[in-house]
């Protein structure tokens, strides 16, 4: 299988990060070299395949969600709490780039000016939505995550499974979000979803859109 079910059909789906034109040797150099402290998926990762095996695409069928008649992002099998979901692939580029009407734009790193966009190409990633108005669900399960993919030797923005242990966090609003998921990690059939944060939504109010926290939305 080449692509996902449900993949839009005009959409190109990536195998890998795309660099776009302007990405710098500086900026291509800090996404191929390995920082010391990132997590790391090692190449055969189930979390780096193509199609995903972790998740699936489903159109939104339940009139009441907020993203009724669009699609979502689902959970496949149990995912325990901390685990690497899968990756966001996009076309990754600078600043210089960003559009401002894009919903898929997620900062990779503020201070080196990289995004990655999956507005017009991407992977089942740019399906997530946001937890804010889902009914029974009052927080986002999974939340964005900078990883080492061994898979292209890549740093690359992960998607992982929150809940679990009270980890130790210097960023207090982070260990309270932590320690207030019930621990159960993601359940098969759950829709996967993250917080764009609260920039995102007060964005598109201002801009008519109607309706973060963790600051990943770049154009998003
Ligand atoms: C990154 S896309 C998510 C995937 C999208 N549902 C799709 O089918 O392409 C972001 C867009 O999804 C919709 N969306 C996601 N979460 C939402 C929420 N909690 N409330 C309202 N709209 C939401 C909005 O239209 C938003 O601009």
């Amino acid at each position: 299988m080449s692509k996902p079910k449900n993949w839009p059909i005009s959409l190109p789906y990536l195998k890998a990060p795309l660099h776009g034109k302007d990405i710098s040797p500086t900026q291509t150099q800090f996404l191929r070299t390995k920082p010391l402290h990132l997590p790391a998926a090692p190449a055969s990762s189930p979390a780096t395949e193509t199609p995903c095996p972790h998740v699936k695409i489903q159109a939104i069928q339940d009139p009441l969600h907020p993203a009724y008649g669009q699609h979502g992002l689902f959970a496949t099998r149990n995912i325990a709490p901390g685990g690497l979901i899968l990756v966001y692939l996009g076309r990754v580029h600078g600043q210089g780039t960003t559009s401002d009407e894009s919903d898929y734009d997620l900062w990779l790193d503020r201070e080196m000016d990289v995004a990655t966009d999956a507005a017009g190409e991407g992977n089942e990633a740019r399906f997530m939505n946001d937890y804010r108005g889902v009914g029974g669900v009052d927080r986002a399960n999974a939340q964005f995550g900078n990883v080492w993919c061994e898979r292209w030797g890549e740093v690359c923005v992960g998607v992982w499974a929150l809940g679990g242990a009270k980890k130790k966090s210097k960023n207090k609003k982070k260990e309270k979000d932590v320690k207030k998921n019930d621990g159960r990690g993601i359940q098969k059939g759950d829709e996967i979803l993250v917080s764009y944060g609260r920039g995102f939504w007060e964005d598109r109010r201002k801009s008519g859109h109607g309706g973060g926290d963790d600051g990943r939305a770049a154009a998003l």
